[in-house]
């Protein structure tokens, strides 16, 4: 017989706690939750590996809210409590934004503060002398604060490492290390990841005290039935040709994140995607924190189809911080552009960043590593919403998709990740235009479109700094998906006549274009396209892979469904 599953109110959690769990429409504990919170209000040690998007953030909040409540009824003084450290600003904006969310029927009782890296050091100073309950923070800051004698913890009764895996890949082992020197003797610790990595276990021996550890679910990711992974061989001009045919015909439908493994390649992709007019926001390490964290939270509301996010922090990489200035070499060995002092270490968005209703992940880049894979393709079928990953394959990136394929080797023996099988050969008609749009993106280009840009968001920046904050009715006003090199966009490309178009497809392309669709949204005339896609009205899962039956399937017509090519 299958045990039943505790609930959140049988596990003795604060009745403020339960209706803010129930504002948020979380019907019952996942998977991890359940284990986790129960074990942590006993208070026990935790090391916990559990798929990516299965509501880690949750397992460790909701005991650290509830330690503080309790706390509080007994110790009357205002001490900082509890440290969440983080890799990225991003997750911190994030795990604070969480917390906050947890905390709305408590939040006297429960202050908590981010400091991971928005606000200048000063100005956190006196945040931090008011002894928030809860501080989060990459390790970075709080080490800085803490030399600084801003933060004392000298009453810590819990320490949570969130995204373990990527401390010691993100430079932070001195960070951390130079930390628990600052730490009393006794606090109980929580340890969440996605992957259990060898920087995981020496983070272990450091942190836990006879831990328990939660090694759930065999798989990293979701299975098959909630995530559809798919690779294609193709190399560089036919990556683009692919790219171009799944955006543009609408092949690939809901919100979408491109990985591409370099700032450069954000902006070429982002200027070529221009060329055939389909707007994109670029997400990388250049571009100011408040711009990001902007263009996370506008994408989540559904203002953006497309984010290229540049995946720039190769997990399991040389651990060595990237030099600000944007010096490092890239892709290739060739230097890129020198921007000064903007590029920006604690940056990161494949890992652990809630994008909400994804629903598809391509990785037009394959990922350097296993571990950088499982993060990225983690950005989709998030809690129990269903998603797909393409990822493009050049011959230089066979090797790694052996290894992350041979990963996904399920028990049973199938693979999770399975060959898409497209018919290139149908849309051969569209290389003469695609090659049109990749000439005009020249070097040059790239290198001022990458300037602009910044330009262009430092301003955003500090209109988000001041403006917004008093007139947040116009902040929505802000888009960050403007086209960047608009004096070569001929127009003429970003129309497909009828005749291009593959023979199966003709006459189902959405009429609206992408400028009219836009124009519509920013008008409140056109719903965001982010309602959840399933196999039946989304092309690009219809595609059987070989794993399945061998041949390229053709899905039979229901409702809005297109067939494929
Ligand atoms: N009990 C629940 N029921 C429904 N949704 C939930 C529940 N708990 C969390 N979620 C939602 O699931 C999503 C993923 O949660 P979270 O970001 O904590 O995952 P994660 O395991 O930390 O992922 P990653 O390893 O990628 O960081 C969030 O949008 C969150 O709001």
């Amino acid at each position: 017989m299958e045990e039943e599953m505790l609930q959140f109110h049988e596990m003795g959690i604060d009745d403020r706690l339960l209706k803010a769990i129930a504002d948020l429409g979380w019907a019952q504990p996942t998977l991890i939750q359940e284990k986790a919170i129960p074990l942590a209000l006993e208070g026990k040690d935790i090391l916990a590996r559990a798929r990516t998007g299965s509501g880690k953030t949750a397992a460790y909040a909701v005991p650290v809210i509830q330690h503080i409540l309790a706390s509080k009824q007994s110790v009357r003084e205002q001490d900082v409590r509890a440290v969440i450290l983080v890799p990225t600003k991003e997750l911190g904006q994030q795990v604070h934004a969480m917390l906050d969310q947890l905390t709305r029927y408590c939040a006297r009782d429960v202050r908590v503060v981010d400091i991971s890296g928005k606000a200048d050091i000063s100005a956190q100073r006196p945040i931090l002398m008011e002894k928030p309950d809860v501080v989060v923070g990459t390790p970075s800051r709080v080490l800085i604060h803490l030399t600084a004698q801003n933060l004392a913890l000298q009453s810590l009764e819990v320490l949570v490492v969130d995204e373990a895996d990527l401390l010691f890949s993100f430079g932070f082992e001195a960070d951390v290390k130079n930390l628990l020197c600052h730490l009393p003797k006794i606090y109980q610790s929580f340890l969440m990841s996605a992957t259990l990595s060898t920087e995981v276990q020496s983070l272990k021996e450091m942190i836990l005290h006879n831990p328990v550890i939660l090694k759930l679910e065999g798989s990293q990711l979701p299975a098959s039935c909630q995530l559809q992974q798919y690779s294609i061989q193709c190399e560089e001009e036919d990556k683009f040709l692919l790219v171009y045919t799944l955006l543009k015909l609408r092949l690939v439908r809901g919100k979408t994140l491109l990985f591409v493994d370099s700032i450069e390649r954000c902006y070429r992709l982002k200027l070529f995607l221009e060329q055939v007019g389909v707007p994109a926001c670029v997400l990388n390490s250049e571009l100011p924190i408040h711009s990001r964290c902007h263009i996370i939270s506008q994408f989540n509301q559904g203002f953006y189809d497309y984010i290229i996010a540049s995946d720039e922090h190769t997990l399991s990489a040389p651990k060595t911080p990237l030099p600000a200035g944007g010096s490092k070499t890239e892709k290739g060995g060739k230097k890129q552009p020198k921007i000064k002092g903007t590029k920006d270490k604690e940056y990161g968005v494949s890992r652990g960043v809630d994008f909400q209703n994804v629903s598809n992940v391509i990785n037009f880049d394959f990922p350097k590593s296993v571990d950088s894979y499982i993060h990225r393709v983690g950005r989709t079928a998030r809690a129990n919403n269903q998603g797909t990953a393409l990822s493009f394959i050049s011959a230089t990136e066979m090797p790694t998709h052996d290894d992350v394929k041979k990963s996904l080797v399920q028990e049973n023996g199938e693979c999770m990740l399975n060959p898409y099988e497209f018919k290139m050969e149908q849309i051969e008609g569209f290389r003469y235009r695609c090659r049109d749009a990749m000439r005009s993106v020249t070097k040059q280009g790239v290198k001022e479109a990458r300037l602009r840009e910044i330009k262009q968001e430092l301003l955003n920046s500090e209109k988000l700094k001041t403006y917004f904050e008093d007139n947040p009715r116009d902040l929505q006003l802000l888009r960050h998906d403007k086209d960047l090199y608009p004096a070569v966009v001929k127009p003429h490309m970003k129309n497909i006549p009828d005749y291009l178009v593959p023979e199966v497809l003709r006459g189902k392309i959405d009429p609206l274009s992408e400028k009219r669709r836009r124009r519509s949204r920013v008008l409140g005339l056109a719903k965001p396209t982010f309602k959840k896609s399933n196999r039946a009205n989304n092309p690009l899962k219809s595609f059987r892979s070989s794993g399945q039956g061998g041949k390229a399937h053709k899905p039979k017509p229901k409702g809005k469904a297109k067939p494929s090519t």
